[in-house]
């Protein structure tokens, strides 16, 4: 116990009645180091009846045994209360992670300083981009790497709304040392959707204070945030210079193959466990691009799927995948423009966009100027004429004739089904 404290004891005991005594100032646990004497309530309670009553008395005390002691009164911690962090998700780890264009950079960055985490020049680290597209997988898995090369260290993992709950109760409280004494102990701080503390004030002015303890202490800082922090409206221009100061990473929606990646990884997590090949890993991934949080509903709703109807586990066909997912699937790609779906069926088909407005009967050209046509009638919203027009002034006959020889062809050759699909995949990620 503090020797200032212990002599102050004495003094109160004497100096106010001894229930008093007993009931408030003895639960008080006692704190000192060079200028502070911490005093601290085990609860509210305590603290509320302190300030109000007895406040002046223990000042009185203080001063009588060591007149440089400032005081402090709060609440203690309770150690078994991990009230103020969230533990790390087990599965957001790097061997869960998929790589891809689209995160190569951040991926990269985040490994060296999980590596690094005593050295690393990036500091802080923000990942930023839109939802569901991995930054929290990411943050969380430099936190276990750093945890498995310095199993010492203290890593602090904390949603922002979190932070701010626990900045404002601990003002309300008067236990704002407290919790920012915990922040400022860590050497890893990851702060998951930074841009949520825009607008409230009272969290910007502690997490500044938090920021600039951790930094010059040369500790680690990584956050998430969904823009780029010098775009967050309702922040104070100090913290966005600091944040800005560091290294700010975008991360990207995946590309196709990466979101087939992600989809086949997934599917042999043995929570879902589903038999996804390359190629329909790519016909899934090839229709749901926005984001990965949507590829896992898409999986979920494919086993949910096959689990609840009498389907044969062992092979999921393209029209499983378009029963189960249809109407994720099939909306998606509407309203393509006709100069792209031509640009595409002449690549794919090696020849070039004018070889299908021409008057050629090649077998070669007619396929794919039949193939184009279908595909415009499919996947643009122009009229069979307006087609025609776009393909050498030909009638809405000629249109119609195409989609039907098209539609047959594409039952009994799996060649033409083949383009067809590929064609669409590419489409679909214009
Ligand atoms: N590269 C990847 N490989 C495998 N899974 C991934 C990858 N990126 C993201 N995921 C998975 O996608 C889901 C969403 O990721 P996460 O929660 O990290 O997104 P987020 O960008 O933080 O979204 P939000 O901003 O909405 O919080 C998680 O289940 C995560 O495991």
């Amino acid at each position: 116990m503090s020797q200032t404290w212990s002599q102050c004891l004495n003094t109160l005991r004497d100096s106010i009645p001894l229930s008093q005594y007993s009931v408030w100032i003895q639960p008080l646990k006692a704190l000192e180091n060079k200028n502070t004497l911490s005093l601290l309530a085990p609860n509210s309670q305590v603290l509320n009846y302190i300030n109000k009553n007895l406040k002046p008395q223990i000042k009185n005390a203080v001063t009588q045994h060591n007149k440089n002691l400032k005081i402090f009164i709060g609440i203690a911690c309770n150690p078994n209360t991990k009230q103020h962090t969230t533990p790390l998700f087990e599965d957001y780890t790097f061997n869960n992670l998929v790589l891809g264009n689209a995160n190569q950079m951040a991926y990269g960055a985040t490994k060296q300083i999980a590596e690094n985490i005593k050295t690393s020049p990036y500091n802080p680290f923000i990942i930023y981009g839109k939802s569901g597209l991995g930054k929290t997988h990411l943050m969380q898995a430099a936190g276990h790497l750093a945890k498995e090369k310095n199993p010492n260290i203290k890593i602090i993992y904390v949603p922002l709304m979190d932070f701010v709950r626990n900045i404002t109760s601990s003002l309300r409280h008067n236990t704002i040392e407290n919790i920012k004494n915990f922040y400022q102990s860590t050497d890893l701080l990851l702060v998951d959707d930074i841009h949520l503390i825009a607008g409230k004030e009272k969290s910007q002015e502690e997490f500044f204070h938090i920021f600039n303890f951790l930094f010059s202490g040369k500790k680690q800082i990584i956050f998430t945030c969904d823009q780029p922090p010098k775009n967050i409206k309702s922040l104070e221009d100090r913290l966005k210079t600091r944040f800005s100061q560091g290294l700010n990473l975008h991360l990207t929606p995946p590309e196709l193959e990466m979101r087939a990646a992600i989809l086949l990884k997934k599917s042999q997590n043995k929570r879902i466990n589903i038999n996804l090949t390359e190629d329909t890993a790519l016909f899934i991934a090839s229709h749901i691009a926005s984001n990965i949080r949507d590829l896992e509903g898409a999986l979920l709703k494919l086993k949910a799927f096959v689990d609840f109807s009498k389907i044969n586990h062992s092979f999921i066909s393209k029209e499983i995948i378009e029963s189960a997912l249809g109407d994720l699937i099939k909306p998606q790609i509407k309203n393509i423009d006709i100069n792209d779906i031509q640009k595409e069926v002449a690549k794919h088909y090696a020849l070039t966009i004018s070889d299908l407005s021409s008057k050629s009967r090649k077998q070669h050209t007619v396929l794919a100027r039949q193939m184009a046509m279908f595909i415009c009638y499919e996947l643009s919203s122009l009229s069979l004429t307006k087609i025609g027009k776009h393909f050498g002034n030909r009638d809405h006959s000629t249109v119609l004739h195409a989609i039907k020889k098209i539609k047959e062809k594409h039952i009994e050759n799996i060649e033409i089904k083949n383009d067809y699909e590929l064609i669409n995949i590419k489409l679909a990620n214009l």
